[in-house]
């Protein structure tokens, strides 16, 4: 049923009306349109891919272009840690589970004589899809007014899969450059066809992909339900619902039990919590390591910390720092030979870029793209990633990962890296073979330095205009003039070398890109970096700019900063490098989709810190629960305010902060909630803290008191009754043992599924104190509650 009236769309911003080349318009059958369409765009990939990669075939670049413009199917990881998750994934199995999820709603719809009538679904969508269509076209316009006064950053939103405006159509691709409105229901045959498959090359059947986007399962009454399920899920922390090629950087890292690893452009936090998984996947309780998450955007940092605590990691470190500046530390318990700094054994720089291989994510990119974003972030990249390479330990890994499909961005900074680094120091891995069911291409050995001549041509179709007169390309940095404007953020370290002699000698071909017709994904590049002994930085200058006078420029840098000549190895860009206008550009990225950003009202940075849990309210904890085995100094609480949290940090995330010991890092939180300070004060309360949920899995093998054992079925009455009386309790012989240990906090533990509950144990009642979203994946897991 496809969506019929044309109900008008608003646009209250005059500007939303007839941008050049990207215009929106009402379409002769009164659909509203939108183009996806910028030749500029597209002849800049004709001229870097092609010859690598459709040479033989070039037919496939009009394949591989027209996927640019598909919207995503919805991807989701399991988390392994959340005990019996296997039920989640038992449906999953099941070919039919999404027509079976349908037919049992409607089931439960009808018999409550609620099932909707078509005439009414059809109708009740249309209002709906107005009042949403609505909100974008404001959203819209005020992302439009942000540009207008120079911000420059559009509406994001929260979480990885959360996609920015998309107002594209469904089967118009390919015909023509416009798109019409999604069809917002499903026929029966169409819900028939609709599956979840596995994705292969990811360990333990943990990835699935659902071969329909999300905005037909948000849009479609049918299917709504079923996307509630997902959502339940994903709150709770028992899926993550993330890109596919996103999912690639943590499992190259190669993560172990104990590693310490720095992410060190980590919000909102996809990766880092893939990590965190992967690492207590195999470690368990025993985990040692920890994943110190930083971002520069304080606000980020801050969702970081939300998104990512859903999965509870007492390994978990966020800061806040500009990556390419982060301080070296020092360590005095280190014990490698060469010196006392403080090495992180894994970096993954997930760095800032253009985001031009998201464009089935941020469809904005089909209006915004021009070459000047690359140019401008390419120097910042290139410092991350520096800096990433000399505080990685040596024989550790750096993995260097876009979301952009821009050799400026992906295979010149690479290279322009191994330029700078002494010979031997780093090597890249071939991570070609790693995943055998992955269709990955090998890096560009060659690409072509260029400018756009004009952010987009327009779409008159009488213009006759050609690449020749929207590209202009350097054949090298030297025979660029002085006054090219357009030039203005050109380096030299963008150039390949004649011959691709540097790129064939560092293996560039080792790296990753990853298009997105290849197996339905967004467009991304990879790169795993060995560090095989400490690095000298060769800085012959900083890199030159074109445009300006480059010797002088050069010259004057050479004396201002004598230093910088010098080989170092504990390279720290300098903030001259980087162009002011990469700042502006940092979250455009497509993995970052999170609350709008304004960096006017920045409040200025509280520095936090964590300290070792008073004395005094550690044995009040440890003689109430009991705890044994778990030492006082992995418990922790802030330095500003009021203290009420005690948090569960790993021996590695304590590290880390031992290793601050001038308290010089930003810190905005570690671990994960252990212990709360109780607001009861009612008689016979013996201990001033409660347990959290939160933690209770990784603390109850350590608790011998105030935990009770109990059966399978007395564990899903506590599920379904969160205030339970014990009256009600059908347990006589559990009921007396709870009312034994008097009131307080105590845990309800069940060996059938090593899983816990914390409750609270009035003098008549026992009520469990987990959230709204934990108390929904406990309903599936335990359940087995389709809705
Ligand atoms: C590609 S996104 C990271 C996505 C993230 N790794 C994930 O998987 O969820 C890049 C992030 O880098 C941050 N960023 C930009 N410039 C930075 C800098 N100089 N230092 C640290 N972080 C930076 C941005 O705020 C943004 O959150």
């Amino acid at each position: 049923m496809g969506r019929k009236g044309g109900h008008k769309r608003r646009f209250k911003n005059k500007n939303n009306q007839g941008q050049d080349g990207y215009k929106k318009f009402k379409g002769d059958d009164g659909y509203n349109e939108w183009y996806y369409d910028h030749p500029i765009f597209e002849a800049y990939y004709k001229l870097q891919l092609e010859e690598a990669y459709f040479k033989e075939k070039p037919e496939e670049f009009t394949l591989f272009w027209n996927m640019m413009k598909e919207k995503l199917p919805v991807v989701f990881r399991i988390n392994k840690l959340t005990p019996n998750y296997q039920v989640f994934l038992d449906n999953l199995k099941d070919k039919d589970f999404i027509k079976k999820f349908i037919e049992e709603k409607r089931k439960q719809l009808e018999q409550q004589g609620k099932a909707p009538t078509e005439g009414q679904q059809q109708k009740e969508q249309e209002g709906e899809a107005i009042e949403e269509e609505e909100q974008e076209a404001e959203k819209e316009a005020e992302e439009q007014q942000n540009e207008d006064e120079g911000n420059g950053e559009g509406e994001e939103e929260e979480d990885d899969e959360d996609e920015a405006d998309q107002k594209e159509g469904d089967d118009k691709k390919g015909e023509n450059n416009t798109k019409t409105f999604e069809k917002f229901e499903f026929s029966q045959e169409e819900i028939d066809t609709l599956q979840i498959n596995n994705i292969k090359f990811y360990p333990d059947e943990l990835v699935w992909q659902i071969n329909c986007n999300r905005t037909q399962l948000k849009k479609s009454q049918l299917l709504k339900e079923f996307h509630k399920y997902i959502q339940r899920a994903n709150d709770s922390g028992l899926i993550s619902r993330q890109e596919l090629v996103s999912m690639l950087p943590p499992l190259l890292l190669d993560v172990k039990p104990d590693d310490i690893i720095f992410d060190m452009c980590a919000a909102p936090g996809s990766k880092t919590a893939q990590l965190l998984e992967l690492m207590y996947t195999q470690g368990g309780i025993n985990t040692k390591g920890a994943v110190v998450a930083n971002d520069v955007d304080q606000k980020r940092a801050y969702l970081l910390t939300h998104q990512v605590c859903r999965i509870n990691p007492s390994g978990l470190v966020v800061i806040n720092h500009p990556a390419q500046f982060f301080p070296t530390l020092q360590d005095p318990t280190s014990n490698q030979a060469y010196d006392q700094k403080f090495y992180f054994d894994k970096v993954q720089a997930d760095v800032p870029c253009s985001g031009d291989g998201a464009t089935r994510k941020i469809p904005t990119q089909w209006r915004n793209w021009n070459t000047r974003d690359g140019q401008v972030l390419h120097p910042l990249q290139l410092a991350i990633l520096q800096r990433a390479l000399t505080l990685c330990k040596v024989g550790g890994y750096v993995l260097y990962s876009t979301c952009s499909i821009n050799p400026i961005e992906d295979e010149a900074v690479i290279t322009e890296a191994f330029r700078r680094a002494s010979q031997g120091s780093i090597e890249l891995i071939d991570i070609h073979t790693k995943f055998p069911e992955l269709k990955g291409r090998r890096g560009l050995s060659k690409w072509t330095v260029c400018s756009s001549t004009k952010k987009h041509p327009g779409h008159d179709q009488e213009k006759k205009e050609t690449v020749a007169d929207w590209l202009k390309i350097y054949d090298n940095f030297e025979s660029i003039e002085k006054n090219d404007k357009l030039a203005q953020f050109v380096r030299d370290s963008m150039f390949p070398e004649p011959e691709d002699k540097m790129t064939n000698e560092i293996k560039i071909q080792n790296t990753m890109r990853i298009l997105p017709h290849d197996q339905d994904t967004g467009g991304f590049y990879l790169a795993l970096i060995k560090k095989n002994s400490l690095i000298n930085w060769s800085k012959k200058g900083l890199p030159k700019t074109a445009g300006s006078n480059n010797e002088e420029q050069s010259a004057q840098q050479q004396q201002e900063q004598p230093a910088q000549q010098q080989v170092v190895d504990d390279y720290i860009p300098d903030a001259s490098e980087i162009p002011k206008e990469a700042e502006s550009l940092q979250n455009v990225e497509g993995d970052a989709q999170d609350g709008k950003k304004n960096n006017k009202n920045k409040e200025p940075v509280q520095k936090e810190n964590f300290v070792t849990i008073p004395e005094e309210d550690w044995q009040n904890i440890k003689e109430n629960y009991g705890i044994e085995g778990i030492d006082q100094s992995l418990f922790v609480v802030n330095t500003i305010g009021k203290q009420k949290v005690v948090r569960l940090i790993t021996e590695g995330a304590k590290k880390f902060n031992d290793c601050d010991v001038k308290g010089v890092v930003n810190k905005v939180n570690m671990g994960t909630k252990a212990f709360e300070r109780s607001r009861e004060t009612f008689q016979g309360i013996q201990c001033r803290f409660r347990i959290c949920q939160d933690s209770v899995n990784l603390i109850a093998p350590y608790m011998s008191k105030r935990k009770i054992v109990v059966s399978e079925d007395d564990f899903k009455f506590f599920v379904q009754n969160k205030n339970a009386k014990y009256t009600e309790m059908p347990n006589q012989k559990l009921k007396e043992e709870i009312a034994q240990l008097g009131q307080g906090s105590i845990i309800l533990h069940c060996p059938t599924y090593n899983d816990n509950l914390v409750c609270q144990n009035f003098h008549q009642s026992v009520n469990i104190m987990i959230s709204k979203e934990i108390t929904e994946s406990f309903k599936i897991r335990y359940l087995k509650q389709l809705f």
